[in-house]
């Protein structure tokens, strides 16, 4: 039976409710703007795939009201050691100590079905987003002015739906990509390997530490430690075994022993996949954008994937939200793919060096690469970090010198202090200065009356950051790190997005002027 439902006031459909479109469902109703989220599965995914985030995905659970709900499901901070068939370290990818850029840990795990419920949770009742399980999307026609069919998959009734916007987060085999007809540039590097995670109850002596990637030439894997017991190893498939073979119980307490022993641990999850290196061509076909996995496949060795997806959902959610509640014309909706594409291809190839370092198999090979990673670490260049290794937004919508080179700081994430407030004791910065544009001062610093009128005229928050507590302000810095940074890229001001990406940032008023009418111009 056809039923032709047509939705009035959806705005946005967001297909997908994996953490990345579940995630946009959540800034987009935070935003005001009318959303509906289908999935065809009725519930969460009940096993675990993603197992790492980082500081800037924390941020937006932050932005979201997460944070506490999410806190028995994160874990810890846990340094990435590179280590030799012989067990020598090759490498260390490590987190500068505390405090941190952006309050939080700069790399973190976590549960994802119980990442992914409280996601679902909060939007539960909520007015203006309506969560719809069970439901497939089987067609999608004429993407300037999407019309989407659907189907309930219990009872198999269809409807259509006309949403101003659609976001397709369905995952690599992306029915909305497909529909639309767009490829992916392939960065040609895939990988079959197994994946086993165990959840450790008790004490069991001899476990890594630490998180480890075993560069043995024999059989590179990988060890990752995630919140509570939750212990993840990855084994690389060699050449002639059998996916069905590989993940049989008994063959992956096999490959555990070196760790763990029957009774020792319980076997949660197992799967044999291939990594991919993948970005889509085009991230946007008239109204339908991509996010997530459907326009991108990571290897796994950076713990990048929902990453890179939920950085898209951020960057999407405010830009939709300007077109459709503050009348923004739509080529702002262009700078997406400007913004996120090369990025993304960027941390694929990174993410693709560090897995040809871990995956050799030619022993030869492996031993040329340890004595150069060894020479690397005596030269004190063996120890990198972690955050540091990820590149910029460097092109979009971000505020440029008159060479046209990106201002200082522009594209980067900017720091979130801890802040002390008169009245609000200890708290991170974006809780106290909020989350839509904002222009965060140094204290003392003024602003002439026509950089206030500019900033008043673009929606822009004005915030003073004092130092520390002896300079007087509403608002002060318990480390100093924002201002720092400010010193750093010689500003006194930085214009934050949304995203709470930089802008630009500016050293004098007349350049924060310049810096206001380049933002008014992008925006549209
Ligand atoms: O952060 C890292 O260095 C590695 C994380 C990770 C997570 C999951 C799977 C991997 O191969 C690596």
């Amino acid at each position: 039976m056809v039923r032709t439902a047509e939705a009035h006031g959806v705005e946005v459909a967001v297909i997908g409710l994996g953490p990345v479109g579940i995630t946009l469902c959540n800034l987009l109703a935070d935003m005001g703007v009318s959303t509906v989220g289908i999935d065809a599965a009725a519930d969460v995914y009940a096993l675990p795939r993603a197992i790492g985030m980082d500081h800037e995905v924390m941020r937006v659970f932050q932005q979201i009201g997460l944070a506490g709900a999410l806190a028995p499901h994160v874990g810890a901070y846990r340094r990435s050691e590179y280590r030799a068939a012989d067990g020598g370290l090759l490498r260390l990818l490590d987190s500068p100590p505390e405090p941190w850029p952006l309050s939080w840990p700069p790399y973190l795990t976590f549960v994802q079905p119980e990442l992914e419920r409280c996601l679902r949770a909060r939007l539960a009742d909520r007015p203006g987003v309506r969560l719809r399980a069970g439901v497939e999307l089987t067609g999608i026609e004429t993407p300037e002015t999407p019309v989407l069919t659907l189907r309930d998959t219990a009872s198999g009734q269809t409807e259509t739906l006309r949403p101003r916007f659609v976001v397709g987060c369905d995952g690599g085999n992306s029915f909305v990509r497909r529909s639309l007809g767009i490829g992916f540039e392939d960065l040609d590097f895939d990988e079959p390997w197994l994946v086993v995670d165990m959840i450790v109850d008790g004490p069991v002596d001899g476990l890594p530490e630490t998180n480890v990637q075993y560069c043995d030439p024999a059989r590179p894997h990988t060890h990752v430690i995630g919140p509570g017991g939750l212990r993840r190893w990855e084994f690389m498939m060699l050449p002639g075994e059998d996916p069905a073979g590989m993940n049989r119980e008994e063959r992956i307490w096999d490959l555990l022993s070196p760790w763990l022993k029957p009774g020792q641990a319980r076997l949660w999850r197992s799967a044999t996949y291939r990594f991919h290196a993948l970005v889509a061509r085009d991230w946007r076909r008239g109204r339908v954008f991509l996010a997530g996995d459907a326009c991108h496949m990571t290897p796994p060795f950076l713990a990048q994937g929902m990453v890179q997806g939920v950085k898209d959902a951020a960057n999407l959610a405010w830009k939709l939200a300007a077109v459709l509640r503050e009348g923004r014309a739509e080529p702002l909706l262009d700078s997406y793919q400007a913004e996120r594409r090369p990025l993304v291809r960027e941390v694929i190839a990174i993410t693709k060096g560090l897995g040809r370092i871990i995956c050799e198999r030619d022993p030869d090979a492996a031993a040329a690469r340890n004595a150069r990673m060894l020479a690397e670490l005596a030269a004190g260049q063996g120890r990198v970090v972690r955050q540091n290794l990820f590149p910029p937004i460097a092109d979009g919508l971000i505020a440029r010198l008159p060479d046209g080179t990106p201002a200082p700081g522009a594209g980067l994430p900017c720091p979130q202090p801890w802040v002390v407030t008169g009245t609000g004791g200890r708290q991170r910065l974006d809780d106290v200065a909020g989350h839509g544009f904002r222009l965060l001062l140094r204290a003392g610093g003024t602003l002439s009356p026509a950089a206030q009128a500019a900033a008043r005229g673009l929606g822009i928050t004005v915030q003073a950051i004092a130092r520390d507590r002896a300079e007087p302000a509403l608002i002060a810095e318990e480390h100093g790190l924002l201002n720092g940074w400010l010193d750093g890229h010689g500003a006194d001001a930085v214009l934050v997005r949304p995203d709470h990406v930089v802008f630009g940032t500016s050293a004098s008023d007349a350049g924060l002027r310049a810096m206001l009418d380049q933002l008014r111009a992008q925006l549209g």
